[in-house]
């Protein structure tokens, strides 16, 4: 993805800020917050931010698992994944993201979900 998209959004404080409210979303949605039960919040923050600065064109320091890796067993089901992006692309526009960082953004998403979900 081209690297100004990085800057665009505002950097890692953008980033960051971005990664704090999904998960906020995310966990305060019952539909999803079973999945996160007993984990180390911080850490996956942490290989959160690090993910999509690198998806943005920012530094690419991402040392976690691989996606697939990463969700195997979780049993992620489809309208869950969809739910998640929704709540990522609502927050990134919330932050001033324009039209082609969206787009982008919402390519990865569907390239991902294959990685993701089960
Ligand atoms: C494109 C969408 C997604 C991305 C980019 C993503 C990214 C990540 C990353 C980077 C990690 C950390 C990997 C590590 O620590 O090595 C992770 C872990 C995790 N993700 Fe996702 N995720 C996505 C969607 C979802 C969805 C939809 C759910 C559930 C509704 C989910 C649930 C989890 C859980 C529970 C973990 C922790 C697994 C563990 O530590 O055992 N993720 N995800």
């Amino acid at each position: 993805m081209d690297g100004s998209f990085y800057a665009r959004v505002g950097g890692q404080t953008a980033v960051t800020a971005a990664v704090d409210a999904l998960y906020r979303v995310v966990l305060a949605d019952e539909r999803l917050s079973d999945y996160f039960q007993g984990l180390d919040l911080g850490r996956l923050k942490g290989h959160m931010v690090a993910l999509l600065s690198q998806v943005l064109g920012g530094p690419a320091e991402y040392t976690g698992r691989d996606l697939r890796g990463a969700h195997l067993g979780l049993g992620v089901v489809p309208a869950h994944y969809d739910l998640v992006g929704a709540y990522l692309l609502g927050i990134l526009a919330g932050l001033g993201a324009d039209d082609d960082v969206l787009a982008a953004v919402r390519g990865v998403l569907r390239e991902s979900a294959a990685d993701v979900v089960e």
